[in-house]
């Protein structure tokens, strides 16, 4: 590990202590860094990573295997009817363009080159499949179109990775100076996406436009991601203004902040740049755990973070995170970093 990457934070050896909150945390030193990605060792051991990669790739084939037979790859044509926001409206509408298999619950199938989010090419160079909690049709929350609620499209068994988050999300608020349980009420009923990954080799010669996912910010409040030990994961760290590799760690999950926690904290804590090029000459994956919280949760400045003031205006996790999803699957070409810092922006699009 080179000394500008992520840091290693031990929950394993800090959580059971808890709440006698030992040093290692260190997470207020870690703002200084201008960003909060690092790496989490928690009690993953290797071969339950490899049994979630096994998962990961034969989910893979089986769903290609079957959105190419039995699964339509268009949704109904009524779709819209069923839209509750022009912008949800906007994103189904370009996923049906694109004959994507996500559908209106955001799960599914996600075709290679879908997402595009630095628009250098005709899309980002992976493919993947979206599950999460698994909600009846009859539920008050899908009846109600809230971003992210519904029944999975296909059957799944990997393990609910939800208690880690809310362990960070403990770490978080006591490191911010709030009750350890404050954002307990953001996540009764969370959007909370596992998204499978698969990136396959680049040509070499393509590593000044091609993209395993192009520069990007996180949507959602936390984001876990194991990655396998093929590499190829950066993030953009501000202090040196560089690219720096995250060396992958066995036992060890990548937590990145999202667009969320900025916006509570008023960028005390920010939402850190990250992109994939895979340039091993072999396939790379990546499983990536996004916690939205609930979709009705309004995320508002926190008190202890005005500062001078508010720089955001509070919204819903809903309004977030359909605006967010539109823009990258959008087929528009201005690059996909529509409402974000100035810094974040700048760097994306140089
Ligand atoms: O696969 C990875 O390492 C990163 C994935 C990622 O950044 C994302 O899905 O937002
Ligand atoms: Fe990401």
């Amino acid at each position: 590990m080179q000394p500008q990457e992520p840091p290693v934070i031990d929950f394993g050896r800090m959580w059971p202590k808890m709440p006698c909150r030992p040093q290692e945390i260190q997470m207020r030193e870690r703002t200084s860094l201008n960003n909060f990605e690092t790496h989490a060792k928690n009690s993953v051991s290797s071969n339950s990573s490899i049994t979630t990669f096994r998962a990961a790739s034969s989910s893979l084939s089986s769903i290609k295997a079957r959105t190419s037979s039995t699964f339509p790859l268009r949704p109904k044509k009524n779709t819209q009817k069923v839209l509750n926001t022009p912008t949800y409206a906007t994103l189904i509408t370009s996923k049906i363009n694109q004959g994507l298999d996500i559908g209106d619950f955001n799960r599914g199938y996600e075709h290679l080159r879908a997402q595009n989010f630095e628009k250098r090419t005709k899309g980002d160079l992976k493919e993947g499949f979206y599950l999460g909690k698994h909600l009846s049709k009859n539920h008050p929350l899908v009846l109600a179109k809230r971003f992210g609620q519904g029944p999975n499209n296909y059957p799944v068994e990997l393990e609910d990775p939800q208690a880690f988050q809310h362990d960070i999300l403990r770490a978080l608020a006591w490191s911010l100076d709030l009750e350890d349980d404050f954002f307990s009420s953001f996540y009764e009923e969370p959007v909370a996406t596992l998204r499978l990954l698969h990136y396959p080799p680049q040509d070499p010669a393509t590593i000044d436009t091609e993209r395993g996912i192009g520069a990007h910010t996180d949507f959602g409040a936390v984001k876990i991601l194991l990655q396998d030990q093929i590499g190829g994961l950066q993030v953009w760290n501000s202090s040196s203004t560089e690219w720096v590799d995250v060396t992958p760690l066995p036992s060890a999950y990548v937590v990145n902040l999202g667009n969320l926690m900025m916006r509570w904290t008023n960028d005390r804590y920010l939402s850190n740049l990250h992109r994939v090029i895979n340039n091993s000459g072999k396939e790379r994956f990546g499983v990536p755990f996004f916690f939205s919280g609930n979709p009705d949760y309004v995320v508002q400045c926190l008190p202890g973070c005005l500062g001078s003031g508010a720089k955001y205006p509070p919204i819903t996790v809903h309004q977030w995170r359909t605006g967010r999803l539109a823009d990258t699957f959008g087929s528009g070409q201005e690059k996909a970093m529509g409402d974000l810092r100035g810094d974040v922006v700048a760097e994306a699009r140089s």
